[in-house]
């Protein structure tokens, strides 16, 4: 089993420069077993050409390091707060895309426009408030956990697998790390798409609830993502 869960969150972090994610060493992808209570994450600062699945670090949801020989990466924390905070999710990943990370940059939420957004994200993709200088000073990566779960207070994690770190870069999420990895794809695509939309038209008003509703809940039905996930079922917004 964790050898399974290694050898996915392995070819999840390899997917990252393969769809032009992340450059260097940015970025990072994890996976958690709820029934070991372990999570499997990329080691901090290994290039991806270099990784293989024994570099895979397994940590506790405390944090503390149980199998493997390199250090956990510098946003493992992150990760930690946001599955404990998300009962519903598998995968984790964190780049630095340069569209999505733009819009984070920016402070911008990513607005539903199209279909292309709707099939992954159901309404605006949040960017996070900016963190006070003693969330900064302390236990950033932590404290940047809180924030996003904070951000997620009100919002169904299984219904928008993403968020933008203002001043950061985004983070996704899935019911797995190949999920996870599917969706900061879609959010960098969307996020360059959006761009160029608001380029021709600033003012352009985003997409009709019906058709949000149409295709968001074609591609995830009734149930969230994951089964029960979330807060509970995806209920139509219009019979
Ligand atoms: O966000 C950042 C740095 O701003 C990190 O994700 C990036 O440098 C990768 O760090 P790790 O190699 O995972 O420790």
């Amino acid at each position: 089993m964790l050898e399974d869960l290694k050898q996915a969150v392995l070819e999840a972090n390899m997917d990252l420069p393969k769809y032009g994610l992340v450059t260097f060493t940015w970025g990072n992808v994890s996976g958690i077993d709820r029934s070991a209570g372990l999570v499997v994450i990329k080691p901090s600062g290994v290039p991806y050409e270099a990784l293989k699945r024994d570099d895979m670090v397994v940590v506790d949801l405390e944090g503390n390091v149980v199998e493997g020989k390199l250090k956990p990466s510098s946003d493992t924390p992150t990760h930690l707060v946001l599955y404990k905070a998300f009962a519903s999710i598998g995968g984790i990943v964190h780049t630095h895309s340069p569209w999505a990370t733009s819009w984070a940059q920016a402070g911008c939420d990513i607005p539903a426009l199209g279909t292309t957004h709707a099939d992954y994200f159901y309404g605006t993709i949040p960017c996070t408030r900016d963190m006070t200088e003693d969330e900064i000073k302390g236990a950033y990566e932590l404290e940047t956990g809180n924030v996003i779960a904070e951000t997620f207070r009100d919002l169904d994690p299984s219904m928008v697998p993403g968020v933008l770190v203002k001043s950061h870069a985004p983070f996704n999420w899935g019911k797995d790390p190949h999920d996870a990895v599917h969706n900061a794809v879609v959010l960098e695509e969307v996020a360059k798409i959006a761009f160029h939309t608001l380029q021709l038209k600033a003012n352009v008003s985003s997409m009709s609830q019906v058709l949000l509703d149409k295709h968001f809940l074609r591609k995830h039905g009734k149930n969230a993502y994951y089964g029960q996930a979330g807060n509970g079922t995806i209920e139509p917004v219009h019979q």
